[in-house]
């Protein structure tokens, strides 16, 4: 499918002196995850905001499944389910019938919204907590459970668009695994998903697309493998320093380093396949003489590649890039 559910262009934002947003493009099509990424302050939710209405934009135009979503931010909504990254205020309710009243007011039967509960009940494994209500203060369900249930009210009823805010805060590794399975799920039944997320690292297995914004810019986008900049075979050489250590890779010719990325005391430096050997004596040998901790080698990840393209020297000094290339050109991210 290839049918633009949402379309951003040359969106800006100001806060004051803050620009959250600087010309931000970006394309969502049917079918398809897109992910949002960015350390925090980087404008992903200023994005969301607009789209859905809540804020808007000082220039840039946002189409909502063919609606101008500034013109006519109602009409574009109908199109939109958002979950927000605040936690969705359900005190008072049990799950089983915050989900039913977000599928009526999504204009499901209430046969198709008893249904619903149900299934997604099952799909995020919260049925043990379906019929417990939750309290104020935090009380009667836990955070995990009132973020999926919150996921569940989003996804009732399908909509052209969904929009996720960091949906996986305070969920444990087993549901979070299920809670990926069913955003990739809501893909594959034809949504298009605009997925905001910290977690790059679990987000990689279900995206199609992903976006990047450092302080309100976009600086990069495009597919996993394409963002990764390295090839599939490639590694990653991790070390730990000693406290104020210096990086001993820096100042070696010997080690063939495609990529490096420091943050605080960990070394994240890619190496080709064929350099394996050779990077694992040079790092036994730098354990040796005291001048890391430790080391791992483990396939390199997308994670690598964000981090360097959102290295920030100011104000987050502790994170220093390099993409010196010793023998090889590494694609530009
Ligand atoms: N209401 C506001 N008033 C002033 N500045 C704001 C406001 N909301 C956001 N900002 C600023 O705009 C920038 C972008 O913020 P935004 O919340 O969009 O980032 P984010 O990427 O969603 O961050 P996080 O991951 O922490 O949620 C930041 O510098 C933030 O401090």
């Amino acid at each position: 499918m290839d049918i633009d559910v949402l379309r951003i262009t040359g969106l800006t934002r100001r806060y004051g002196q803050v620009i959250a947003n600087d010309g931000i493009s970006l394309r969502v099509r049917a079918g398809e995850v897109v992910g949002l990424l960015g350390h925090n302050g980087a404008g992903k939710t200023t994005v969301v905001s607009q789209v859905v209405g809540l804020l808007k934009p000082g220039a840039g135009d946002i189409r909502v499944g063919g609606t101008d979503a500034v013109q006519a931010p109602a009409a574009a909504r109908r199109h939109v389910a958002l979950q927000p990254q605040a936690q969705t205020p359900i005190d008072g309710l049990t799950p089983r019938s915050a989900i039913e009243i977000a599928g009526r007011l999504r204009g499901l039967s209430v046969r198709d919204a008893r249904a619903a509960a149900i299934d997604l009940a099952e799909e995020l494994d919260i049925g043990p907590w379906l019929d417990r209500r939750a309290l104020p203060e935090g009380s009667g369900l836990s955070g995990g459970i009132r973020r999926l249930t919150g996921f569940a009210m989003a996804v009732a009823a399908p909509t052209p668009l969904l929009i996720l805010d960091e949906p996986t805060n305070d969920i444990d590794a087993s549901r979070r695994r299920l809670l990926w399975d069913a955003v990739r799920r809501r893909g594959d039944l034809g949504s298009g998903v605009l997925l905001v997320t910290h977690n790059v690292a679990e987000a990689e297995r279900i995206v199609d697309e992903l976006v990047v914004l450092d302080r309100g810019r976009l600086v990069a986008d495009g597919s996993p493998a394409r963002l990764r900049g390295t090839q599939d075979s490639d590694l990653r050489l991790e070390l730990q320093l000693p406290p104020d250590g210096a990086d001993p890779s820096e100042s070696d010719p010997h080690l063939p380093v495609l990529r490096r990325v420091r943050t605080g005391r960990r070394i994240l430096l890619t190496v080709a396949a064929q350099d394996a050997a050779a990077a694992v004596s040079w790092a036994t040998a730098q354990h040796a003489d005291d001048r890391v901790e430790g080391f791992s080698l483990a396939p390199a990840t997308l994670e690598d590649a964000y981090l360097a393209l959102t290295a920030q020297p100011e104000p987050r000094d502790e994170i220093h890039l390099d993409t010196t290339s010793t023998h090889r050109e590494t694609t530009d991210a």
